[in-house]
């Protein structure tokens, strides 16, 4: 919020004033908080772009000026994404103003948000998820009353690359996407703003205002004749009830009549015969459609679909996919009592709001990110839609800063932002392929090129190849884009940066094999780190993974030591990277430590995985003593000091240079 733009009397600033007094005192041992408190004043990077683009580009086209009425937030999907930005959102909103829920139907999940370990590990989370849970910022199963009562709605569920069918191994599966549309629509009373939180293709927008449209409940199925009196009494109630947003965002609707806005003897009714109204014409329509709504028969299909299996945890996706399979059979069966469909007033503004927050530094990016893109259509309801959220945002992010474009646009950039991340990931790590054999250092290289102001610094870190659960997804849904619209030369480009990665893999795994003499049967090998970066306990598409699974398949002995990663989820990888036939002999040759010491104790190598803090201030003197020799050291994160790891005996080898 921006104090210049605002009365300083005005009870917003005022808020703020204290909240910003109380963060300050709150958090002053925090070095996360703090320390990028201090970033925030000392300003904002300048501003590389000309005048001309500027021109074009729609940042803060609003005045800033404060929600005037309470707000119900919903966000679906309590993963990453949606956990730590609802818990972000109800931290820096007066929680008078703004009430944040959210809901995923895993009740494990919403228990552990619920009590004081939650499901996911971020620096600086748990302090505020503890502060603001029970007074602007709930966790709950119940998806159905969340959704009802609330005025936005942002789907932050996962969107994998499909295992099977139609664009198997590069589209994204929006099966999850597709469930929280039908379910938000079987739900809605009233006109809500639905943002795409997730990772999406470009114009998924379009579908979900489709399953939206053909969908959501008529009016007359939600006020029978008997009970229409009786609901004329309960108008008010009902907007204070759950209707804020209606009231604030589309108050012109108050002049319509009382049963539009209707909560009591509610009566789900469901029919989608509006259906084949999609436009699926060609081959990217048909392809992201295919998973189910192409038809009206399609249910019994749906529901096969929705049972492929995701990057969910134990446990987790077979509660899912019951989930999925009971709201869809409740479709099937309202759908078949064959309703009159009639059109209704609820109206559904879709806008596309991508996250870019990294894991291990989530709340640190949610709280100062570099920008917010809110994507709308260009219509009188959309700019009103993007306005709300606008002011939202604005409750903690400076004006400059979010900014405001077509939903095409915005979905695409989402994409591409990782794409060009990613991309320079692979180019440093072929630099670093080049570097091992011609004895060049891509440290050096990478700190030559990172000063030059038009390349910059960051992000130019070789490594054992880029991992976590974007990536590699996001780009292979470009790809699939690319391909879909006939770009091949384009989708090649792209593909590159994922085979890139895998080079790199490999070529870290064959190193370590030669330099082991070409034989790891038998031997012990250790592993730091199983995340894929530090700071995080999650490990999709971590690189150590695939180094382990490598290993494994040479008969070694694995020991694993990760300061956060828990040992099922470790062996849980383990499982879904074998072959049936080999799962029990990979666990029974796989070792999870409690400590870095108790993992090197009689190895004949280390590998560095994961970057942990930890790692850098072990003592290796002690290690490499109870080592058996000679004693390697394999730096896949360039994390350690070399010399001093020749100097007490150990062989050295790192990624992207000889020692
Ligand atoms: N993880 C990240 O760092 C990150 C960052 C930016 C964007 N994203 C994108 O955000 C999206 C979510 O990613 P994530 O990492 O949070 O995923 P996640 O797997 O951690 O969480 C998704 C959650 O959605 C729940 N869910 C699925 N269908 C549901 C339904 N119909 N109703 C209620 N809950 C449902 C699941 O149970 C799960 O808990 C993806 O599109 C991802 O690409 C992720
Ligand atoms: O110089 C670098 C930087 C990163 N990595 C690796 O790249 C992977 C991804 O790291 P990072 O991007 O920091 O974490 P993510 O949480 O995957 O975040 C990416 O993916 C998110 C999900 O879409 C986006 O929101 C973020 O903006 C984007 O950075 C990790 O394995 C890192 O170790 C490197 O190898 N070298």
């Amino acid at each position: 919020m921006l104090s210049s733009q605002i009365s300083p009397n005005s009870p917003i600033t005022q808020f703020n004033s204290i909240k910003n007094f109380k963060e300050t005192f709150e958090f002053s041992n925090n070095s996360i908080l703090s320390n990028t408190n201090v970033n925030q004043i000392s300003g904002y990077p300048q501003n590389i772009y000309s005048e001309k683009t500027k021109e074009n580009i729609n940042t803060c086209s609003f005045g800033i000026s404060p929600l005037e009425t309470p707000i119900n937030i919903c966000f679906i999907g309590a993963g990453y994404v949606g956990g730590t930005s609802s818990a972000v959102m109800a931290y820096k909103c007066p929680e008078n103003m703004v009430k944040v829920t959210v809901c995923d139907i895993s009740h494990e999940k919403i228990n552990a948000w619920n009590s004081d370990k939650l499901p996911i590990y971020e620096p600086g989370l748990e302090d505020i998820v503890k502060k603001q849970r029970g007074k602007n910022l709930f966790f709950t199963t119940d998806l159905n009353s969340s959704i009802d009562a609330s005025d936005i709605i942002f789907i932050s569920v996962g969107t994998p690359t499909k295992k099977k069918g139609f664009g198997a191994g590069q589209a994204a599966d929006l099966k999850y996407v597709e469930c929280a549309a039908r379910k938000i629509a079987q739900i809605s009373k009233n006109s809500k703003i639905i943002v795409e939180k997730s990772t999406v293709p470009c114009r998924t927008a379009e579908h979900i205002r489709t399953i939206l449209d053909s969908n959501k409940l008529s009016h007359k199925q939600t006020l029978s004749p008997k009970n229409h009196s009786k609901n004329n009494n309960n108008i008010s109630n009902s907007i204070n009830k759950s209707n804020n947003f209606n009231y604030y965002y589309y108050n012109s609707e108050l002049n319509i009549k009382n049963e539009d806005f209707n909560v009591n003897n509610f009566n789900i009714n469901y029919h989608n015969d509006n259906i084949n109204n999609i436009n699926n014409n060609d081959d990217y329509n048909n392809s992201m459609d295919s998973s189910s709504i192409s038809n009206n028969d399609s249910t019994l299909t749906d529901i096969d679909s929705c049972s492929e299996s995701n990057t969910f945890y134990q446990g987790q996706e077979q509660e899912l996919n019951k989930s999925i399979f009971d709201d869809l059979l409740e479709i099937k069966l309202k759908k078949n009592r064959n309703i009159e469909n009639e059109k209704s007033s609820c109206h559904f503004e879709i806008l596309s709001n991508p996250e870019f927050l990294s894991e291990g530094t989530a709340i640190n990016d949610l709280l100062y990110p570099d920008r917010v893109l809110i994507g709308g259509l260009q219509t009188k309801e959309g700019i009103k839609a993007q306005n709300l959220l606008y002011q939202l945002y604005s409750y903690w992010i400076p004006k400059e800063k979010i900014i405001t474009m077509s939903l095409w646009s915005s979905e695409l950039s989402k994409l591409a932002a990782n794409a060009l991340l990613a991309q320079r990931i692979s180019s440093i790590n072929a630099l670093s392929a080049l570097c091992e054999e011609v004895g060049a250092d891509i440290q050096e290289v990478s700190y030559a090129c990172g000063l030059d102001t038009r390349i910059g610094s960051k992000f130019l870190n070789a490594s054992i190849g880029f991992g976590g659960s974007c990536f590699k997804k996001d780009i292979l849904n470009l790809v699939y884009l690319c391909n879909v619209f006939k770009l091949p030369e384009v989708a090649d480009y792209w593909m590159q940066v994922i085979k890139m990665n895998e080079y790199r893999k490999t070529k870290f795994i064959k190193n370590i094999l030669n330099r082991l003499f070409n034989t790891l049967s038998g031997k012990s090998i250790t592993v730091f780190g199983f995340s894929f970066k530090k700071n995080t306990k999650d490990t999709r598409e971590s690189a150590a993974i695939t180094i382990v699974m490598a290993l494994l398949q040479e008969n070694a002995i694995i020991k694993i030591y990760d300061p956060k990663v828990t040992k099922e989820q470790i062996y849980y990888d383990i499982k879904e990277n074998s072959d049936p036939q080999e799962f029990n002999e990979n666990i029974s040759n796989t070792i999870i430590c409690d400590s870095a010491y108790d993992a090197a104790h009689k190895s004949d190598a280390i590998i560095i995985c994961t970057e942990w803090d930890e790692f850098t201030t072990l003592n290796y003197q002690n290690i490499y003593n109870n080592m058996n020799k000679p004693a390697f050291i394999f730096d896949g994160r360039l994390i350690l000091n070399h010399n001093k790891l020749k100097k007490i005996g150990f062989i050295v080898e790192a990624i992207g240079k000889k020692i």
